[in-house]
């Protein structure tokens, strides 16, 4: 079916979500209003549903005609009956566990998509799966990446992002570009799974057709923005499409958010030549065929994990006394950008958090005026950046109320030390070209760091480009945000409070204790005449499995993964929480101190990434220094050599890392553990057995 007006005319069924942003503008706005200011007093837990992974939950449910489904970590898929929580059907893709080292960032999902009675998800392992929406059961599957893509293991790919469908076709791109991947999206028919077309963001490295929708410009255009010769002609470039795909009606144009560069290091990726097209842009091609129609680059040159990929809605806005219809997106790189949706014209941009790297955005050509120290690659000297590689905002959706006219922004502050290492691309692991040293486990260092660390739901007038008022949280890495009918604006925060805020004045009106950061959007819906407020609870995502403790400067959360879903009066209740996490268990007296320096090192390059700087949890995947396993040199080698884990997401390194290597990281790990042990048990001499203050960061 080309056409299926559950999802083309949402807009006239307040009641359901049937798509990411609920309607094709992906505003995130819901017209329901029965929860509302005078309302929000009797706003109460409605039913929840625990999830049987307890990692980061980063999807958007779906709702259509009360069947709320849901997709979790693991990109598993839930049915569940809407008002009152029954669990309808369940599929598991039986993504393999040994697939979670091809991703950056935890084995996410940011959710399904619908079309006529069929629900599709992307899987880790990069299917595209659909389903029956009635029953669960698998309509067809199909992998969405072409063999030739690969190139050894120099290139990862993974999916997560949520598909999009226009016209009958199935639109998904994928992630990598940390690795080494050169980005694509494919569009599928929504009926058989058969491929319809294919779009590469980046150049074939000999210039030569792929037989892809992408040829002309890439041959004509692209190409010639990068350096023949650089580093990029192996790992492919970058230019994943891991999250924003946009079909807007109006235009019938798809707009497809491009990724960062790979690797990072824009001297060693292209010998420090070219924009780089399509990196960091904004690309519209037609629905139908993948053809091009015009693109925007936000980022040129990047050399900063600026991606353009967070989320892009479209609206109408008067702008110098003319209706416009317009894209609104706010990139990583920290400038807020409008442009027209019909052309790709660039008509402003302001920052919408600190920047630093560019002075300013030209008012003409939208090019930015990047500062030359920030171009640490070709300077060769490292660069302190603002906003760092996780953006001034990240994945989290934002959300626009047209009765407001403000779009809610869950921006952050994440300073970056851009360090250029060039290292040759290796065989596994991440490929940046630059440094992954950590910050030393220094208190002084460390509250430095943490001080500068923010968060803040920030309302942003885009008619004016300026911020009309803003809620500061207490740190980073918040969740998605909803906007409703009822002037309410809903968000889940880091240290695990859920909120809804005065939509015209960010007063604080409603708080709920979910047991776990929440880094998901809300949505909302209606069944029998009672609205709901629903929203994955499940702390997770890169933020807090690459930085580690230091993640956790909101507040101490644990992972508690599950489905809450609110209305007013309801009367369910959470069942008494273990906020203990990982406890400290007594280290092994024994440490070879040579062998654990040369660990800290290998630990950095190889394990940081999912199990926290230096050792310490961001409460998501195992504290490593309180494992078992660190108690025999077998048992530890048969875990990370030999992938005695495997099926939990933790991969064998045998393959590149010899004996001594491995050895060396249990080293390093029982040093971390008794050097830390007296203050992790001092941390929690307290009633509730729970890190306090400054302890949870330190
Ligand atoms: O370049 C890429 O291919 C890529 C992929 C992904 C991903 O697949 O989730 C992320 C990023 N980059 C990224 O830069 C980033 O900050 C990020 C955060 C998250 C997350 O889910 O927490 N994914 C990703
Ligand atoms: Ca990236």
């Amino acid at each position: 079916a080309t056409d299926d007006p559950v999802v083309t005319q949402a807009d006239r069924s307040p009641q359901n979500w049937p798509t990411n942003g609920r309607t094709y503008d992906e505003q995130h706005y819901s017209p329901l209003s029965q929860i509302n200011k005078d309302t929000i007093g009797r706003l109460k837990l409605a039913w929840f549903s625990d999830f049987d992974t307890n990692r980061g939950q980063e999807g958007t449910p779906l709702v259509v005609d009360g069947i709320l489904y849901a997709t979790t970590n693991w990109s598993k898929v839930r049915a569940y009956d809407a008002a009152t929580g029954r669990l309808l059907w369940s599929y598991d893709p039986e993504v393999p566990g040994a697939s979670a080292v091809r991703g950056c960032c935890d084995t996410v999902n940011r959710g399904a998509a619908y079309w006529n009675g069929k629900i599709f998800v992307g899987t880790f392992d990069n299917r595209l799966v659909a389903l029956d929406a009635k029953t669960g059961r698998k309509v067809w599957d199909v992998q969405t990446i072409p063999k030739d893509s690969w190139l050894g293991d120099i290139r990862s790919y993974v999916t997560d992002g949520a598909p999009r469908v226009a016209k009958g076709v199935v639109m998904i791109g994928n992630g990598g570009a940390e690795f080494g991947a050169r980005g694509f999206i494919s569009g599928f028919d929504a009926e058989t799974g058969a491929l319809k077309w294919r779009f590469f963001t980046t150049p074939n490295r000999a210039n030569q057709p792929d037989h892809a929708a992408s040829d002309t410009p890439l041959t004509t255009m692209a190409y010639q923005s990068w350096g023949p010769n650089g580093a990029w002609t192996h790992s492919g470039g970058g230019g994943t499409v891991w999250d924003a795909i946009v079909y807007d009606p109006r235009t019938d144009l798809v707009y497809v958010g491009v990724g960062n560069g790979s690797p990072w290091n824009y001297k060693q990726r292209s010998d420090g030549v070219g924009d780089n097209l399509f990196l960091g842009s904004i690309v519209a091609i037609r629905p139908e065929t993948g053809e091009y129609v015009w693109h925007f680059q936000e980022t040129p040159q990047d050399q900063w994990d600026y991606t353009s990929t967070q989320p892009i809605m479209t609206t109408d806005l008067e702008i110098g006394g003319r209706m416009r219809h317009v894209l609104l997106h706010a990139p990583k790189n920290g400038f807020f950008y409008i442009l027209d949706a019909k052309t790709g014209q660039f008509l402003s941009a302001k920052p919408y958090v600190p920047v630093n790297w560019a002075r300013s955005v030209d008012p003409l050509t939208g090019r930015p005026d990047i500062v030359p120290d920030a171009l640490y690659s070709v300077t060769g000297k490292p660069w302190a950046g603002l906003p760092g590689d996780l953006g001034g905002h990240n994945f989290a959706a934002m959300s626009y109320s047209a009765r407001t006219g403000l779009v809610y922004i869950p921006a952050q502050q994440i300073p970056m030390m851009y360090v250029p290492d060039p290292q040759p691309l290796k065989q596994k692991g991440l490929n940046l070209g630059i440094s992954m040293q950590g910050l030393p486990d220094d208190p002084a260092v460390r509250d430095g760091f943490i001080k500068t660390l923010k968060g803040w739901l920030i309302a942003w007038d885009p008619k004016q480009q300026k911020e009309i008022f803003r809620v500061d949280h207490g740190g980073p890495w918040n969740g998605g945000l909803l906007a409703t009918g009822g002037d309410l604006v809903f968000q889940g925060l880091a240290n695990g409070v859920f909120h809804a805020y005065d939509a015209t004045n960010g007063a604080d009106l409603f708080r709920f204790n979910a047991q776990s950061g929440i880094i998901a959007p809300p949505i909302s819906y209606q069944v029998n005449g009672r609205q709901y407020i629903a929203v994955e609870a499940g702390w997770g995502g890169i933020y807090p499995l690459l930085l580690g403790r230091t993640a956790l400067s909101s507040g101490w959360t644990v992972n508690h993964s599950r489905l809450l879903v609110f209305a007013l009066d309801g009367t369910a209740r959470l069942p008494a929480q273990n906020d203990k996490g990982f406890l400290p268990v007594q280290p092994p007296s024994h440490v070879d101190t040579r062998q654990a320096g040369a660990g800290y090192e290998l630990y950095e390059n190889f394990c940081q990434a999912c199990h926290g700087d230096n050792a310490q949890s961001g409460g998501v995947l195992p504290d490593l220094r309180w494992s078992g396993a660190l108690r025999d040199r077998t048992a530890f080698y048969n875990v990370v050599g030999r992938g005695a884990l495997t099926a939990y997401g933790m991969t064998r390194f045998d393959d590149i890392l010899p004996r001594r290597d491995i050895e060396a990281i249990r080293q390093f790990l029982i040093k971390r553990a008794q050097d830390t042990y007296p203050r992790e048990v001092a941390a929690r001499s307290n009633p509730q057995g729970i890190p306090q203050g400054h302890a949870i960061t330190e």
